[in-house]
């Protein structure tokens, strides 16, 4: 089970999230309350392993924007969580290492997922970063051949029982581990890993799980 604590501000946070096991840490630049600025993302990647995957988040951006800030920022991978075509989504892929693509549980385009090119799929609540739930459901549109990662509305008394039901490639939280937006909660944060770990029916292999091994450059 590959576990990505998303909406993280500050190195504290950073560092604990991996110090807990978690595989990537994601960082909004997207508009929300747990917007971050690239300068500040840099200072925070460039002091985490090479095996963590640093992902920063987008929402409907200029694809130009997209590689200029992932650049700036150092982060190895992006989330497109808006609603970016197949066409800007393979744009990005060509420029920056590893894409994740992210729907919204509402999107008519869950079943064309794998047509994007992208290393991941992501399905969460509508809007992203709501900490709300969906109807599980819905993600048996997505082809089986992506590697897909369950969003929305998880948090440590959950997450179990949703990696039963939806048996994801990995899970991805950002409210249901915070003290307040932006601002995670250890205890939360170490629970939220610990049981996702414990329910998984197989194990994340670390980097060697994705097509490209990114703690090699
Ligand atoms: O977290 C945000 O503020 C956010 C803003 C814009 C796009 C995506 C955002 N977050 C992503 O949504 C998932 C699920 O969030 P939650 O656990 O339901 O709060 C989060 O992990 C980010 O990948």
């Amino acid at each position: 089970m590959f576990v990505k604590i998303c909406g993280i501000t500050n190195e504290d946070d950073a560092l604990f999230a991996v110090a807990m096991g978690a595989d990537a840490v994601g960082f909004i630049f997207a508009p929300s309350q747990r917007q971050v600025a690239p300068q500040v993302v840099y200072d925070i990647t460039r002091r985490l392993p090479p095996e963590v995957l640093t992902v920063g988040v987008f929402k409907d951006e200029h694809p130009s924007r997209v590689v200029e800030i992932a650049n700036k920022s150092g982060v190895k991978a992006v989330q497109l969580h808006g609603r970016e075509t197949i066409e800007q989504t393979r744009e990005i892929a060509h420029n920056v290492r590893y894409v994740i693509k992210a729907f919204g549980a509402d999107s008519p385009h869950l079943a064309k997922a794998d047509q994007y090119g992208t290393d991941l799929v992501m399905v969460d609540s509508p809007g992203g970063g709501t900490g709300k739930l969906f109807d599980w459901n819905v993600v048996s549109d997505v082809p089986d051949s992506v590697r897909l990662i369950l969003a929305g509305g998880l948090d440590p008394d959950n997450v179990a029982s949703a990696i039963q039901a939806v048996e994801p490639w990995g899970v991805d939280v950002a409210s249901g581990v915070e003290l307040s937006p932006g601002k995670k909660d250890p205890s939360k944060v170490r629970r939220f890993i610990a049981n996702a770990r414990a329910a998984a029916p197989t194990p994340y292999l670390g980097p060697d799980d994705l097509p490209y091994d990114w703690a090699d450059e």
